[in-house]
C-alpha cells in the first residue's frame, strides 16, 4: 500500500481568532482508505479540506500524515505526499495539457522545462490514464469544462501523492467520465479524500463516509452508518427515502421535499 496514514485532531479554522467557520473536527484514516466528506452547501466541506492540504493553518489542533505534523513539514515535503484537485481551476491558459500536468512533478524536483525521461513516462502515463492523450497538445484553455477537469487530475497523478484530496471531481463531468473517475479512485492504492454531492455515489465508492452540517462533522464511519435517512433529512433539511434497486439489489437514496 502506498498511500499515507491521515490523523485529524481536533481542527478548527475561522478567518479570524474569533470567528470558527470549522468547529474541531478529529477523524482517523487508514493508509489507502477512501474518505468522502459530504453535506450541503457552505457546510465546510471544502474549507476543512484546505487545512488538510496545507492551505489554512489550523487555528486548532494538528493534521498528522503518517505521524508528522503538515505544519512542522516544509511545503515542497508536503506537495510530495499531498495532491489536490480543487474546484478553482489554474489561468495558465498559453500551457499545454502535457506542459499543466507535467506541473505536477515539480515538487519532485522537476518542471515542464525539464524533466528526464522517468518524468515524462510517469506524465503520459498520467495523461493516458485519464483520457486525454489525443488531447496532449492542446492549449490547455481551450479545452471544455470537463477536459480541464481530468487534465487537474491529471497532474495530481503525476505528482504520485501518497494522498489525494479532490474537491468536488464529478464537478462538470459527463455520466461515462464520472464514472471512471470513480473507478479510478477506488483503484488508486493511495489515501484519496473527496468532497461529494452524490450521495449514492458516496456510498458506493467510499470507505469511511464524513457528514459535515455548519461547520460541524457530524457523523464518520463507515457509508451505512453515516448514510442514514435521519442524518441526511438533518443536514439537507430534505425528505429521503432508501429504496432498492431491482434487479441489482442495489440500496439508493431517492430526495424530496
Ligand atoms: N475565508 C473565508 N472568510 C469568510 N467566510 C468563509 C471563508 N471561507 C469560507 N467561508 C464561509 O464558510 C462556509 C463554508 O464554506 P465551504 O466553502 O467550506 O463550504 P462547502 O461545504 O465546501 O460548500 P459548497 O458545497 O457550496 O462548495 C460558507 O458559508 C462560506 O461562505
Amino acid at each position: 500500500m502506498r498511500g499515507a496514514h491521515l490523523k485529524v485532531d481536533a481542527v478548527s479554522w475561522g478567518p479570524d481568532r474569533a470567528t470558527r467557520l470549522l468547529h474541531p473536527v478529529s477523524f482517523d484514516l487508514a493508509a489507502g482508505d477512501v474518505l468522502g466528506i459530504v453535506g450541503a452547501n457552505g457546510a465546510g466541506k471544502s474549507t476543512l479540506l484546505r487545512t488538510l492540504y496545507r492551505f489554512h493553518k489550523p487555528r486548532s489542533g494538528s493534521v498528522l500524515l503518517d505521524g508528522q505534523d503538515i505544519w512542522r513539514m516544509a511545503p515542497r515535503d508536503v506537495a510530495r505526499k499531498v495532491a489536490a484537485v480543487l474546484q478553482e481551476q489554474p489561468t495558465d491558459f498559453a500551457l499545454s495539457v502535457r506542459e499543466i500536468v507535467a506541473l505536477g512533478r515539480r515538487p519532485h524536483g522537476s518542471g515542464f522545462a525539464g524533466g528526464g525521461a522517468r518524468d515524462a513516462d510517469i506524465v503520459e502515463g498520467a495523461l493516458q490514464q485519464m483520457a486525454l492523450g489525443h488531447l496532449a497538445e492542446r492549449g490547455f484553455g481551450t479545452l471544455s469544462g470537463g477536459e480541464k477537469q481530468r487534465a487537474m487530475v491529471a497532474r495530481a497523478l503525476a505528482q504520485e501523492p501518497l494522498l489525494l484530496i479532490l474537491d468536488e471531481p464529478t464537478n462538470h463531468l459527463d455520466i461515462r467520465h464520472q464514472l471512471e473517475i470513480l473507478q479510478l479512485i477506488e483503484g488508486l492504492n493511495i489515501t484519496v479524500i473527496a468532497s461529494l454531492h452524490d450521495l449514492n455515489m458516496a456510498a458506493q465508492c467510499c470507505d469511511q463516509v464524513l457528514l459535515m452540517h455548519s461547520g460541524h462533522a457530524v457523523a464518520f464511519g463507515a457509508p451505512d452508518r453515516v448514510l442514514t435517512e435521519a442524518h441526511i433529512e438533518a443536514a439537507y433539511s430534505v425528505k429521503v427515502a432508501r429504496e432498492t434497486l431491482l434487479p441489482s439489489n442495489q440500496s439508493h437514496f431517492s430526495f424530496h421535499l
